[in-house]
């Protein structure tokens, strides 16, 4: 357990290193001498790698290697990044994937999942893993959502249903079914799901966002939320009931609307959280609407977790021209939450 005093630091775990995960991580670092400071954190990573890219970024942050979480405060103190090395080993080349390197940025995700549960650190930022990198090197989880839940399962023995949250200035955004196959989608959508869905996200809104009773729009599924069963019926079969056992819980949700017209600006006035079926009717809109300011909150775990929207767009490692915006807005919702959990 923690014995420093003041907040916690938060928790980045690097992400894959060919990607854009190291360079918003050291831009971040290099903007905490600008006037809206930062929340204290630290990353961990392959120092050598880190230090790797910043040389090509041109970016001169000092790194701290320490050798525990609260260390962290005192490294941000001097200006320094602080990074907790980890054992395996990563390759500083971007934009070129290596099986090779998925030791070390699950191990990142693990040890910081642990920090979090054992309160060395208030939250945990991942900067963007490559999926496919991953599942090429045997890693079964669809993505970060996912295996949070899991591995916060096997560490606490609770059980976690992972709810993954899309939130930008203008619109927050859950998708029911998450990373799978859209053929599948029907499959997985049920009333059961919908419901669990959205009481996690009503006592997550309110308990760590603190929105006091959060306003649910569940979306449609079909063209015009199926107008009335002559294009589907699965709005009125699994959507409407779900609505209706959520209002009788005491829960303020509405729908299934129709997806085409709820996302306009006077639509969004209604509703603090867009309920979507699947994974792009929600991330289409909230990527569309602030890409760059938009970040994603996983609910229903034992921890806070926030990351950028955005992947890790190999196109730009390296480059210097990938925006940090969204990994700072990460950085900046975690310690509010982390604040309020704590
Ligand atoms: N949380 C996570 O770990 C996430 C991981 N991913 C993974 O990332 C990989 C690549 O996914 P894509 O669909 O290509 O999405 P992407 O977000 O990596 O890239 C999409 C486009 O946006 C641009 N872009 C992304 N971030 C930017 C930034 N910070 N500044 C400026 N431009 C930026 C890229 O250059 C590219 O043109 C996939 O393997 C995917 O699974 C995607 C989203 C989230
Ligand atoms: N498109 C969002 C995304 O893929 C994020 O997934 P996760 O790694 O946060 O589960």
């Amino acid at each position: 357990m923690r014995t420093g005093t003041g907040p916690a630091p938060l928790a980045v775990s690097v992400g894959e290193p060919s990607g854009i995960g190291p360079d918003v991580i050291l831009m971040a670092a290099a903007r905490r001498q600008e006037p809206s400071a930062l929340p204290d954190f630290f990353v961990l990573a392959d120092p050598a790698m880190l230090a790797a890219r910043a040389r090509r970024l041109s970016l001169p942050v000092p790194l701290a290697v320490i050798d525990a979480a609260r260390e962290a405060p005192e490294a941000c103190r001097t200006g320094a990044l602080p990074v907790l090395p980890l054992v395996n080993h990563h390759d500083e080349a971007p934009a070129r994937l290596d099986p090779v390197n998925a030791l070390a940025t699950v191990e990142a995700i693990d040890r910081g999942t642990r920090l979090c549960l054992e309160g060395e650190a208030a939250a945990l930022v991942t900067a963007p893993i490559h999926k496919k990198a991953l599942y090429d090197a045997g890693f079964r989880h669809p993505g970060h959502t996912e295996y949070l839940a899991d591995l916060c399962a096997g560490i606490t023995g609770g059980s976690y249903r992972p709810v993954m949250l899309l939130t930008g200035p203008d619109l927050s955004c859950i998708p029911v079914t998450i990373h799978v196959p859209f053929a599948q989608v029907l499959d997985d959508l049920t009333t059961d799901l919908i419901v669990e869905t959205c009481r996690i996200a009503a006592r997550d809104m309110q308990k760590r966002l603190g929105i006091e009773s959060p306003r649910l729009a569940l979306a449609g599924l079909n063209p015009h939320a199926g107008e009335g069963g002559a294009i589907g019926r699965e709005d009125i079969e699994i959507i409407a009931p779900a609505v209706e056992i959520l209002r009788n819980e005491g829960i303020d949700a509405i729908g299934p609307l129709p997806a085409d017209t709820m996302f306009h600006a006077e639509a969004r006035r209604r509703y603090d959280v867009a309920v979507c079926m699947y994974h792009d009717q929600a991330l289409i809109p909230a990527k569309t609407l602030a890409f760059d300011e938009t970040v994603n909150v996983t609910l229903g775990l034992p921890i806070v977790r926030t990351s950028p929207d955005h992947g890790t767009a190999a196109d730009l490692a390296g480059t210097g021209r990938a925006r940090p915006d969204s990994f700072v807005a990460a950085l900046r919702l975690a310690a509010r939450m982390g604040a309020a959990a704590s």
